[in-house]
């Protein structure tokens, strides 16, 4: 259980980027941080793995603060993966998926040994693994992203906008990867987009900030759309804009498209 109690973080130069948060992200789920762009998420994630230092408030992995942690030792202790996918341009698909294995120690075979099982496992073709990165296409150097935030098999995989650079079918198809993954390995993940329907699709939990990483609402996707908190809520998700929007048959919120989104409580069907 990642826990983070009354975060906040200002910037040297008097930006307030996460004002008082508090959140849970549950062990072996899917949590993701959604809204618009400055409204802290990035900060949010980076604080986990003390990329960016808290100001005040406390952030604990498994009950222990990780202002007691080396911060070195925990970054390479958490996957990161980011949009782009971050990699180093100059080492090979293996090398790059190898890189935290590597810098732990791990000898280079068995490092490599395991980079080829991860590249299969985010179905990258074997014969890939000694290319360069801009030898790959988008969706391809994000699998490679992905795989190198395995690597170190970690408990704790934060995601930073992964999949944002690709176009909508690959997204769609990197999405199913990473359902599919998380199946099979059940991390504890963090993900970071302003994309409503990545959110819809990906996240067990569901974080809706406001600026300064004010939480507008969490919650489960169908829990946000049956019963949105506020106007901006409802903004946010799009219900106003019709395709979203949910329809009460007998108690089970269906969408436009006819598809269960959600079952409403006595009191909302009231
Ligand atoms: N190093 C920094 N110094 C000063 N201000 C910063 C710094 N990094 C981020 N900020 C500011 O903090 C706020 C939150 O930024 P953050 O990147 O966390 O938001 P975000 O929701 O992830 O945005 P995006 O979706 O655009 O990445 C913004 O106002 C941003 O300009």
């Amino acid at each position: 259980m990642i826990e983070l109690t009354g975060v906040t973080k200002t910037y040297p130069d008097g930006t307030v980027a996460v004002d008082d948060f508090s959140a849970q992200f549950p062990p072996h789920k899917t949590t993701v941080l959604l809204g618009s762009s400055g409204s802290g998420k990035t900060t949010i994630l980076r604080m986990v793995n003390r990329m960016v230092d808290a100001t005040s408030g406390t952030i604990t992995i498994d009950g222990d603060d990780i202002a007691d942690r080396d911060p070195v030792k925990l970054r390479r202790s958490i996957g990161y993966v980011m949009q782009n996918g971050g990699l180093l341009p100059h080492r090979s698909v293996l090398d790059n998926i190898a890189t935290v294995p590597l810098l732990n120690g791990v000898s280079k075979a068995s490092a490599h040994a395991r980079a080829r099982e991860l590249m299969d496992l985010v179905g990258l073709d074997a014969k890939m693994a000694k290319r360069y990165p801009a030898q790959l296409s988008g969706g391809q150097q994000q699998r490679v992203g992905v795989a190198r935030g395995l690597a170190a098999d970690p408990n704790i995989l934060l995601m930073d906008e992964p999949f944002g650079a690709v176009d909508p079918l690959v997204r769609a198809e990197l999405q199913d990867e990473l359902l599919r993954i998380q199946h099979t390995l059940a991390k504890t993940i963090v993900f970071v987009t302003h994309d409503v329907e990545e959110a819809l699709r990906l996240g067990d939990q569901i974080i809706l900030l406001a600026e300064g990483g004010h939480i507008a609402q969490r919650g489960t996707g169908p829990e946000l759309l049956g019963a949105p908190a506020s106007p901006f809520v409802a903004d946010f998700l799009g219900l106003d804009r019709g395709s979203r929007a949910l329809f009460d048959h007998d108690g089970v919120l269906v969408d436009a498209f006819g598809r269960a989104a959600g079952v409403l409580t006595q009191d909302a069907s009231a």
